[in-house]
């Protein structure tokens, strides 16, 4: 039967009632346990995280190259585990969680919004928000420490609302937003809701302080993104014969071809909203905290801005400056090895499928632990080692080993804005600044709250160059 198939792989023991819910408690376990779990159990296994009312009573885990080739390539399935649920009242059905026809026509459509001539008319903007940022930073020069997930956050939410949006929305000139606040709050709860005995049913949800936190930061979010759409919507598109951003696209899309209702388009905001901000902030603050642990990594980074720029610090920088960054590029993609900004992804099977000797059943949640992939030995020699050179012979024979932008049909449609985005304001801080590690060095607190976050923030100290 179909139960028996699921059988065949390895289970750690759990709770006869709870299932694994008992040890994967908190959204700071969960790396923690997983790990533990695969390290015991091997690359796929079993878990029952939570009892059968629960999205992922019946999950498979897996860390196994073939297995997630296998699933991420494959065309039939596409479908997104059944905790992604939880985003619905905020992302609607929106591109991140949708799936079938709908998805596959929104995809196509939007994929347009992403092509490289519009990517590089973005550049001037990631650079002009930067300058914004470099300044807030200014103001830490020879302080203990400054937490910079907070401040990049903002500087990433008033990127993604000057490129894709075409708005203004000068977050970064207030200190706090509450729509990032709310962000952060619905990537929190939609985790937790996963986990929880209480959370996770509608019928006792409201009783938790979290129905009113997520009731109160769904009406900041969509708000917010209403009156993004607004400031958009009451002037007309200009006729142009140049590619269009994303919400022009979408309004042209929606007004002359009636494919889309303003409300279908208002999901679509609010999914690129956030994927296309919290994702970014929680990679460049990463970055940041692993250039502070590795000087001589960072000299590396600097030096090739000065064969770039020699000692300019403000250089107008290009599309083609940015590609010419390789160091730098190394330097993202190791800490997007070791801190992946999307740590966990999940899809579901809607019909069996046969992978080598396994039948999976229909209504297999699988859920791919990308931190744990991106730790593994097999692939990268000495895993916990920061080695930005091993991606400048990078063996691409094995493209699923490495996949923070996931891979596949449903993969990361952002990835080359991410990169672009990434490489503009990391360069101009390191130009700007000696990152150093806090004295007594930062632990971070890994959290896996949708976006890899840090509990107690991440932080460094900052020194202005001369
Ligand atoms: C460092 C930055 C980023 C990382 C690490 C990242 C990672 C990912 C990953 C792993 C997925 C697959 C999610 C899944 O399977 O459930 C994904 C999907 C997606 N990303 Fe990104 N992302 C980043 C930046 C962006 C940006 C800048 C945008 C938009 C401007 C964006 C928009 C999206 C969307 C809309 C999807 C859903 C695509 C689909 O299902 O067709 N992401 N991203």
């Amino acid at each position: 039967s179909n139960r028996n198939d699921l059988c065949k792989f390895p289970e750690p023991p759990g709770h006869p009632l709870l299932g694994h819910i008992s040890t994967i408690t908190s959204t700071t376990s969960i790396i923690y346990n997983l790990s533990r779990y695969i390290e015991n159990y091997g690359n796929t296994l079993k878990l029952n995280i939570g009892p059968s009312v629960f999205p992922l009573s019946k999950s498979l885990v897996t860390i196994d190259y073939k297995f997630v080739k296998f699933v991420l390539s494959h065309n039939k399935i596409l479908k997104k585990s059944q905790n992604y649920q939880f985003f619905r009242r905020w992302l609607g059905n929106g591109l991140l969680i949708s799936d079938g026809d709908y998805w596959r026509r929104h995809r196509k459509i939007l994929t347009l919004a992403f092509h490289t001539e519009i990517l590089k008319d973005f550049v001037g903007v990631f650079e002009s928000v930067g300058d914004v940022l470099i300044g807030k930073l200014g103001k830490y020069d020879g302080k203990s420490s400054v937490d910079v997930h907070r401040l990049v956050t903002l500087c990433a939410l008033d990127t993604i609302c000057e490129t894709a949006m075409g708005t203004k929305m000068n977050v970064q000139s207030g200190e706090n937003s509450q729509y990032v606040e709310s962000v952060q709050q619905m990537g929190r709860i939609v985790i937790e809701r996963t986990l929880s005995l209480i959370k996770v049913s509608k019928y006792t949800f409201w009783l938790t302080r979290d129905y009113y936190i997520q009731k109160n930061a769904l009406k900041i979010l969509h708000g917010f993104t209403l009156s993004v759409i607004d400031s958009k919507r009451n002037k007309p598109v200009e006729k142009t014969t140049k590619r269009m951003a994303f919400l022009d696209l979408l309004l042209k899309v929606s007004h002359d071809e009636n494919i889309l209702t303003i409300g279908e388009l208002q999901e679509e905001v609010d999914t690129f909203m956030f994927e296309g901000h919290d994702t970014t902030a929680a990679g460049i603050s990463f970055i940041l905290y692993c250039l502070a642990d590795h000087p001589e990594e960072q000299e590396k980074v600097l030096q090739e801005q000065k064969e770039l720029f020699g000692d300019d610090k403000n250089p107008p920088v290009t599309y083609s400056d940015l590609q010419d960054m390789k160091y730098l590029e190394c330097v993202i993609k190791e800490t997007f090895r070791l801190y992946p900004p999307v740590p966990i992804i999940g899809r579901y099977t809607t019909e069996e499928i046969k992978f080598d000797d396994s039948l999976i059943p229909k209504n297999t949640n699988i859920i791919f632990f990308i931190y744990g992939l991106h730790r593994s030995s097999e692939f990268f020699p000495q895993p916990e080692k920061f080695k930005p050179e091993r991606f400048q012979n990078f063996n691409s024979a094995f493209p699923y080993a490495y996949i923070p932008f996931s891979a596949g049909p449903r993969n990361c449609i952002g990835q080359r804005f991410a990169m672009l985005e990434t490489k503009s304001i990391i360069s101009k801080i390191v130009r700007h600044f000696e990152i150093k590690p806090t004295l007594p060095r930062h632990e971070l607190k890994l959290s896996v709250e949708t976006v890899l976050k840090s509990v107690n923030g991440i932080k460094v100290t900052l020194k202005k160059r001369n």
